[in-house]
């Protein structure tokens, strides 16, 4: 007998597929992505559909969500489904799929992953869609700007509210809200570090990139797999946002008298950061501790480094707010501490849905402690970066103001906020301090 089971594009089971594991098994949709498109043999332009329907549909199921549930008739909705559907809206509404396409595939992927029983209601909401464009949807479902103008940003831009609320309260130019949370729904270039005495921008250059921005180092791709250029695959260069390099290199700059040869990272993983210190310190004869709690993270940092002179860094596992090395041990120090993540939203689409205000309750005490202890970390005289790629006022300024508060034997030296819209990277915080000596 013939099979007779709908056939459905791999690329449209690999999104589905996505979603599923970052809703069930709390999966990171950057890290699932190679592997649900591996399974599912998808390359080039498949693998590249597949990607912008996953992450696409994630950054914008708030508003989504909004539109489906203005086109049902019955609020309940089984979480499946409701996958299937955000899927259907993306393609409709943000994408350039036919409506026709976008319905058929949506009713033939329901029959695939859930059953004949919902394939009716999906048709039917999915052709209630097709009766505006994403503009009529946006001012359908949102909230009136006048009334409510966060609720309305919140709904227009897919964001929860709580996050526009701590980021309309940390961006000091209140009139670039919008222009930020439109910044966050766009995917991020890919930047390249060439690593200093490893690898050149010259080198990324001819490799295919732009030299780039305000990082010395920074070299921008447009397109094609960063792993495959050599530099990249054999750790003299990287992958790495602007911003962090640029923290890096608030680090490695900061004016500093006297000694300068023990620089510690004290939560270094993946490596990032690490990397770039190390590189530097290797042509000025210092050693950088990269230091980091969790054994795979440090790991990770261990492979961010392998093209580092052995003798230019040491990767070592512990608690960064119990050190174990004597107090002012170092010259540098960089505390990169666990942060809420709010400033990259642009390369992990779904982690703005997963934050709750709940997490910084922990997280507040945690940076305080970890500040804390790279202050007894650093000697008389030395100079430490706090980091964080959140902008958000609890984590940065209020972490920082406390423990100067706390202490008495720290100055600030200079502060940075890189804005995604306004710079180019994730919004990242950096503030260089001194210890007195
Ligand atoms: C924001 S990430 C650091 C990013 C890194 N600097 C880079 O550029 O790749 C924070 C790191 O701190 C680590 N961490 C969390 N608690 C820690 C602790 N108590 N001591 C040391 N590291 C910790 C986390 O596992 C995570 O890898």
């Amino acid at each position: 007998m013939a099979d007779r089971r709908p056939r459905v594009d791999p690329a449209r089971l690999a999104a589905h597929d996505v979603l599923r594991a970052v809703r069930v098994d709390d999966a990171y949709a950057n890290l699932v992505l190679p592997q649900v498109l591996r399974q599912h043999g998808l390359r080039e332009r498949d693998a590249a559909f597949a990607t912008e329907l996953a992450s696409g549909t994630l950054r914008m199921q708030g508003l989504y969500d909004e539109v489906i549930d203005a086109c049902l008739t019955r609020p309940r909705l089984e979480a499946k489904v409701r996958d299937v559907l955000r899927l259907g809206v993306h393609q409709l509404l943000s994408m350039r799929v036919p409506d026709h396409a976008a319905i058929s595939t949506s009713v033939d992927l329901t029959r695939a992953r859930v059953g004949q029983g919902p394939a009716g209601l999906v048709n039917a909401v999915l052709r209630k869609v097709t009766e505006g464009d994403i503009e009529e949807w946006r001012r359908r479902v949102s909230p009136d700007r006048a009334d409510d103008l966060l609720g309305h940003l919140a709904v227009r831009h897919s964001h929860p509210r709580w996050v526009v609320e701590a980021l309309a309260q940390a961006l000091d130019r209140p009139a670039e809200l919008e222009t930020l949370l439109m910044a966050d729904n766009d995917a991020p270039g890919v930047t390249l570090v060439a690593r200093p005495g490893l690898s050149t921008t010259e080198e990324l250059v001819a490799a295919g990139g732009t030299a780039s921005g305000r990082s010395p180092y920074a070299v921008s791709l447009s397109g094609g797999d960063p792993a495959a250029i050599p530099a990249v695959a054999e750790g003299r260069a990287g992958v790495q946002d602007e911003g962090s390099q640029l923290v890096a290199l608030a680090v490695a700059d900061a004016p500093l008298a006297g000694r300068d040869e023990r620089w510690l990272d004290l939560c270094a993983g993946p490596g990032g950061k690490a990397a770039l210190l190390a590189s530097l310190a290797a042509g000025r004869n210092a050693t950088v501790v990269a230091h980091e709690r969790q054994p795979h993270r440090a790991a990770l940092v261990a492979n961010a480094l392998r093209a580092v002179p052995p003798q230019a860094y040491r990767v070592v596992t512990g608690d960064g707010t119990r050190p174990s090395w004597v107090p002012g041990t170092f010259d540098r120090v960089l505390v990169d501490a666990p942060c809420s993540g709010l400033g990259a939203l642009r390369r992990r689409p779904e982690s703005r849905w997963r934050r709750s205000p709940g997490d910084l309750d922990e997280l507040v005490p945690l940076q305080r402690a970890l500040l804390d202890a790279g202050a007894e970390s650093l000697r008389p005289g030395g100079v430490m970066v706090y980091a964080t790629c959140s902008p958000v006022l609890a984590e940065t300024v209020e972490v920082l103001d406390a423990v100067l508060a706390g202490r008495g034997d720290l100055e600030e030296l200079d502060r940075m906020m890189l804005w995604p819209h306004r710079d180019g990277t994730d919004a990242m915080f950096a503030a260089t301090l001194r210890r007195r000596s």
